[in-house]
């Protein structure tokens, strides 16, 4: 099937509400005027609605180059019906402390945002407000919306916290101002999102592809990683990023969430499939989408797809003769 586009009358969740970086990156996926953006409360929601049949994708953030995997989207994704991601965005990341107008930085005792924002500007914290606590909330936009109490269910309600960390944008749509520009500690700080789908739509191959999966182990047994790894290894395919998170089944089961260079319509990444489906209890399929790097996969003389070719027509002439 063809790689997905931005259409005009898709519609889109994302993890909102409007300003979050998650809207940025699917703004930066596609030309989304005349498409609907439908934005959710939190990714579980998102890919609820998705799930539902009620929009074509959703955008959620996956990882991030400070604190690593969200686990809320590995979670959603490893379990439930299955969902593919289609495209990959990186997004630069740039946070700013925004108040309620008049607020001086020295009267913020709280400070409200995502975890992930929170992890990327803690080195900012300790330095400017060593004594304020952290709120979490479920998105930066979120946090920015609650402090300017837009949205809150209760006009009496206010916001646990003085100030919120966010995009320069949740910071101009609700009105606040901004005490601190450019607060990250790392100004490289960049955050993954993917574009997820309901399979079925297999985006081509673009030689600089990536596959997601999600692999249960049949039992726990030394060497039990290594099995999985090694899938990969003789193939000659680099994994990009390897996690482990709970199964939720017992303490102590673990999954392992991979994404690996290449996609499954190249010979050795099939074979490292047929391989995992034999030892593994549960293989899950996320999809192979293009990489947002654009850099295309480096591949050993050994494992392009002729080699394989040429290897099965020699077993092929072995059986026959
Ligand atoms: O809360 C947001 O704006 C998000 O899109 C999630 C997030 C939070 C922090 C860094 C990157 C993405």
């Amino acid at each position: 099937m063809s790689a997905p586009t931005a259409s005009a009358t898709a519609r889109y969740a994302y993890l909102g509400p409007e300003g979050t970086f998650t809207q940025m990156a699917l703004d930066a996926w596609g030309p989304s005027e005349g498409a609907e953006q439908r934005p959710c409360g939190s990714v579980d929601a998102a890919l609820a609605l998705l799930r539902a049949g009620e929009v074509d994708g959703a955008m959620v953030p996956i990882e991030n180059s400070v604190e690593g995997g969200v686990s809320a989207t590995l979670d959603a994704l490893a379990s439930g019906d299955p969902l593919v991601v289609v495209a990959e965005v990186l997004v630069p990341i740039t946070f700013v402390l925004a108040a309620r107008p008049g607020t001086p930085l020295e009267q913020v005792r709280a400070v409200g945002t995502h975890s992930h924002a929170w992890a990327q500007v803690r080195g900012w914290m300790d330095e400017r407000l060593p004594d304020a606590t952290y709120v979490p909330t479920l998105s930066t936009a979120a946090a920015a919306a609650g402090l300017a109490g837009d949205g809150v269910r209760d006009e009496g309600e206010h916001a646990a916290y003085q100030a919120a960390v966010c995009a320069p944008v949740a910071a101009r749509n609700h009105g606040l101002e901004v005490l601190a520009e450019d607060i990250g500690d790392n100004a490289a700080a960049v955050t993954r999102f993917v574009l997820v789908a309901r399979p079925g739509r297999l985006p081509g191959r673009t030689g600089a592809d990536k596959t997601t999966l999600v692999l249960f182990q049949r039992d726990d047994h030394a060497g039990g990683l290594l099995e999985l790894l090694e899938q990969f290894a003789v193939r000659g395919i680099n994994m990009s990023r390897l996690e482990s998170r709970p199964t939720k089944a017992s303490m102590g089961s673990y999954c392992f969430s991979v994404d690996i260079e290449g996609h499954v319509l190249d010979e050795r990444v099939g074979e490292a499939l047929l391989g995992l489906k034999r030892v593994c209890a549960e293989v899950r399929f996320l999809g192979s989408y293009p990489a947002a790097h654009g850099t295309a996969v480096r591949v050993t003389p050994h494992t392009t797809d002729e080699a394989f070719a040429e290897a099965r027509s020699w077993l092929h002439s072995l059986r026959t003769t």
